[in-house]
């Protein structure tokens, strides 16, 4: 298959979707890998490094869209991108459809094959190709929430471990998946004082158990998070119903409850913000102020970390694209669910619930859409 290697154009987006390591493998199982001239740049990886993998550089991305079966980004393609998708093409990247009423309707009209790296699952209903990046982001979260906490950058102006004689910051994390258990493991290395919240009560009792003294797990309920918001210097929103619009679990009204200058990082921006006040925002401007609350809600977060974030998505999204770029996509979809659960788009179709209910459109299941082509 002839595979083609975007340069990403949303942004601050350093990342890109494929290695040079992960080039030599995919020219060694027969591919042909085309990529667009210094997509690697921002995550250290030169022109001459992918050719000597054994990729050929391409001058523009209409260029690798014209000539490649399937194409890989990390993030969505951008509006500058749409028309030069083609039907049948392959676009296996980030999506976050249900975020994205405009991107769905684009994608619907290129006839172009979707699949989305956050809606793939494993044998385990985990999330192999968004774990990577939450990780990440998680841990970042927590480093945002300390920097936005300072004085400086608009916060209370405080440090989330505090001193000897000086109590820590409290911070409310809500959702103790992969994002939410790092953001919490990394705020309790500072010190601070952590309520990670969840509705799944096996979850709570395996949080109970592994994570630190200073890590407080709880179920989640309205009336959970309208107590603790108010006392929290720091909160972090990092739930996730695969592939559907996040749940509004903070409203404009608990704000006023709020220490003013607590700091709020929305994760779940990407798939549309936990908090009723968010909006995304961007590196260059990644905060914003609402009832005298501080929004961080980057939905790129990784992003900011290429040479971290690129290494560890290619290590998890490699083997899906060697399994896809081996055989017709049908015959990928057909044989293997967990790769199937990715499709959120295909031949002109929403074939992902979740999107489809987010935009009242109507929804063809894969195996439906399979049936009725050839
Ligand atoms: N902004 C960014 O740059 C990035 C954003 N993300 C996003 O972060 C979000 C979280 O991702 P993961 O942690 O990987 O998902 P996950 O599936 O591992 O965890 C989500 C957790 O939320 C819990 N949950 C659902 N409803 C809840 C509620 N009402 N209250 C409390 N908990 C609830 C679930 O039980 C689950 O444990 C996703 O939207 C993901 O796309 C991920 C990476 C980067
Ligand atoms: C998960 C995602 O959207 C990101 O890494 O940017
Ligand atoms: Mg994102």
């Amino acid at each position: 298959m002839i595979v083609g290697i975007l340069k990403e154009i949303k942004t601050e987006e350093n990342r890109v979707s494929m290695t040079p390591a992960g080039v030599e493998v995919m020219t060694a199982k027969g591919h042909q890998v085309l990529v667009e001239s210094l997509a690697g740049v921002g995550s250290g990886f030169s022109n001459e490094a992918y050719q000597a993998a054994g990729a050929e550089i391409v001058a523009g991305a209409a260029e690798v869209y014209a000539r490649s079966e399937m194409v890989m980004h990390v993030k969505e393609p951008q509006p500058s991108e749409y028309e030069l998708i083609r039907p049948g093409q392959i676009v296996f990247t980030y999506f976050h459809f249900a975020a994205g009423e405009e991107l769905t309707r684009a994608m619907l009209k290129t006839g172009a094959i979707a699949i989305a790296y956050e809606t793939i699952v494993d044998a385990d209903n985990t999330l192999p190709l968004l774990t990577p990046m939450s990780e990440v982001a998680g841990r970042m979260a927590a480093q945002q929430a300390a920097k936005y906490s300072e004085r400086a950058q608009g916060g209370r102006g405080i440090l989330l471990g505090g001193v000897p004689g000086v109590p820590p910051a409290n911070v409310l994390v809500i959702g103790g998946g992969v994002v939410g258990t790092h953001a919490a493991q990394m705020a309790c290395g500072l010190g601070a004082k952590v309520y990670l919240l969840d509705t799944n009560l096996n979850r709570l009792r395996h949080l109970s158990e592994v994570m630190p003294k200073n890590c407080f797990p709880m179920m989640s309920s309205p009336a959970t998070i309208r107590d603790l918001v108010q006392q929290a210097d720091v909160v972090i929103g990092a739930v996730l119903v695969h592939g559907a619009k996040a749940p509004k679990l903070v409203t404009r009204e608990m704000l006023k409850t709020m220490k003013k200058g607590a700091v709020l990082v929305d994760v779940a921006i990407d798939q549309g913000g936990c908090f009723e006040t968010s909006r995304p925002t961007t590196h260059t401007a990644p905060t914003y102020e609402v009832e005298g609350i501080l929004h961080y809600c980057v939905a790129n977060m990784p992003g900011a970390v290429p040479l971290t974030s690129t290494v560890a998505l290619t290590n998890a999204t490699l083997p899906y694209a060697a399994a896809i770029a081996a055989e017709d996509w049908r015959e990928v979809v057909r044989k293997t669910p967990g790769i199937r659960a990715g499709v959120n788009v295909a031949c002109g179709k929403v074939t992902y619930q979740g999107v489809a209910e987010a935009f009242g459109l109507e929804y063809t299941p894969v195996d439906q859409l399979l049936i009725s082509i050839p």
